[in-house]
């Protein structure tokens, strides 16, 4: 056995300044140093021209691409080791070199009503004014509740939650992941069940992004992946990817795994609520890309393509 300890690496995690951003890389630096007691983990966090630009659609200045594209660059320069992003914000194909090498345990995947003044989506009064800035929220709530104004909302969590407190809006709709994660769980007065809002591709879940040439970090970074969260994000994923879902699109995915099957729920719809396509396929667990695969296709079957074309998503 030999006596001289490998050196100690360290691991830089680039990542958004945002509090979800700060707190889900501070997660990955404390799961990667309870797996490799040895390992010394720093973070880099930097602003991204996603986080710069706040007042213009995602979908004008480039979409998803534009959070990560810095941390990549950073990566590449070898300032950074990881990246840790939310898996709902990433794009389906990454940039030569780089890859998706971990995805971390599953946080709640669905959808939170917020309000100061209502405890649910069905108390809302007639015309109530909802803020979200997602077309899949949009959507579902526009064909549940087609009396509701939809009023668009952006910025990081705290910054919606202060416009909802400032009184722009009668109730918002946020992801419950980011609000558990925030510590602001008693915030959420309602968790949108999945029938009414299917959550987005990878809702809930934190990935990590790495060079493909480095091996022995892909080992360190193997160890924080969470197989039954990786499996359904695979199946999701593969569903987008068929559909070639870009950045902007009323699109839901969500898997749940019953012993050795996966279920794989769709949706594609237009923004006004009026036409919401759903799908679903069941299957053996290996099988997750092919059942996501399988939905997407179901889903074009029954006209996906010309709502996604219509929405600009080419
Ligand atoms: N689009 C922003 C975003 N990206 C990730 C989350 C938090 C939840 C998650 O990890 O999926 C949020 C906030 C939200 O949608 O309300």
């Amino acid at each position: 056995m030999s006596t001289t300890k490998p050196a100690q690496r360290v691991i830089r995690i680039a990542t958004r300044k945002s509090d979800l951003a700060m707190w889900q890389a501070k997660y990955v630096q404390a799961e990667l140093l309870k797996h490799h007691p040895d390992l010394s983990v720093e973070l880099l966090p930097m602003s991204t021209q996603g986080d710069r630009i706040l007042d213009t659609p995602l979908a004008k200045i480039g979409g998803k691409g534009l959070f990560i594209k810095e941390l990549e660059i950073a990566m590449q320069n070898g300032e950074a080791d990881i990246a840790v992003h939310s898996m709902k914000d990433i794009p389906v194909a990454f940039p030569d070199g780089f890859g998706l090498h971990a995805i971390c345990e599953r946080e709640n995947p669905f959808d939170a009503f917020v309000s100061n003044s209502f405890e649910s989506i069905e108390a809302l009064p007639q015309g109530a004014v909802v803020g979200t800035s997602s077309l899949r929220r949009q959507c579902q709530l526009r064909a549940f509740r087609d009396d509701l104004v939809i009023k668009d909302l952006r910025g990081n969590v705290n910054t919606r939650l202060a416009k909802l407190d400032a009184g722009q809006y009668d109730a918002i709709i946020l992801a419950a992941a980011g609000l558990i994660r925030l510590g602001m769980r008693d915030r959420i007065k309602q968790e949108v069940s999945a029938d009414l809002s299917l959550p987005a591709v990878g809702q809930g879940a934190v990935g990590i992004e790495c060079r493909n040439d480095d091996a022995e970090l892909i080992e360190l970074v193997a160890a924080l992946n969470h197989t039954a969260t990786a499996t359904r994000v695979k199946a999701e994923r593969a569903m987008n990817a068929k559909l070639e879902g870009g950045c902007q699109v009323p699109i839901g995915s969500y898997a749940v795994i019953n012993g050795n099957l996966l279920l794989l729920r769709g949706l594609v719809g237009t923004p006004d609520g009026k036409t919401m396509l759903k799908s679903q396929v069941e299957g053996p667990l290996i099988d997750a890309e092919k059942i996501g695969q399988a939905v997407a296709n179901e889903l074009l079957t029954k006209g996906a393509r010309e709502i996604l074309d219509s929405l600009g998503n080419d």
